[in-house]
């Protein structure tokens, strides 16, 4: 029987609620048409509760608690980190969605910057919940703005969904890109210079 943590209406409070994952897997399976007490199924609600108490550990983050460490360099030059590694599970389907994200900013005027991990780190903050790529792209994009005071914020994010690949209209390799532009890289021209870094090499 679910012995749940705390609940806000059907939602857990302060942490994840393992024994309620491990019990919903295991009436997963025999609603497929399995047997989760055969010998290779037997662990197999508890791992998936493992498992995804991790792809979504960033219910429990927030973009504040990795926006950290920022330093004043002066720099007031676009700083550009590309090919971030996304991995996201999608909201509609419960499966994963793969790719990368390029994350660009002009620094606020302070010269405030933060360190260049705690871009991938805020990555999957957003990344590790139930997304869609819009919302991950305009909410890390945000995050940015608020958080590192960013005078000109790019975010690109292409990825695959595995929705689209493994099952439904089962076309891999489609990739869906996504953007969310702020501030000053609104400008064309600062714009262009930066699609073109991201472009650049491939
Ligand atoms: N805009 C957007 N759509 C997404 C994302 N991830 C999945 N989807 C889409 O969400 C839609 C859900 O559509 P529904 O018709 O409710 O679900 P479905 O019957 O499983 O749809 P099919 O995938 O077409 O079989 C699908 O078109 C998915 O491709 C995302 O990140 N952004
Ligand atoms: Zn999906």
């Amino acid at each position: 029987m679910i012995d749940p943590v705390t609940l806000d209406g059907e939602r857990s409070i302060g942490e994840f609620d393992e024994k309620r994952a491990v019990n919903a897997v295991r009436e997963l399976l025999i609603a497929v048409g399995e047997d989760p007490d055969r010998e290779g199924l037997r662990e197999t609600p508890a791992r998936v509760a493992r498992a995804y108490k991790e792809i979504f550990a960033g219910l429990w983050q927030e973009p504040e608690d990795v926006l950290t460490t920022t330093f004043d360099l002066g720099h007031d030059e676009m700083v550009l980190v590309r090919d971030i590694e996304v991995y996201s599970t999608c909201e509609h389907h419960l499966v994963p969605f793969h790719g990368v994200a390029h994350i660009g900013y002009i620094p606020a005027t302070s010269g405030k910057i933060t360190g260049l991990s705690k871009l991938a780190r805020l990555v999957d903050v957003y990344a590790r919940r139930p997304q869609v790529q819009e919302r991950l792209t305009t909410q890390i994009a945000d995050s940015m703005t608020e958080i590192l005071e960013a005078r000109g914020v790019v975010v690109v994010i292409e990825c695959e969904h595995m929705c689209m690949s493994m099952r439904g209209i089962r076309k891999p390799g489609a990739k869906t890109i996504t953007s969310a532009v702020r501030g000053q890289l609104r400008d064309p021209a600062s714009r262009a210079e930066a699609m073109s870094l991201i472009m650049s090499g491939r």
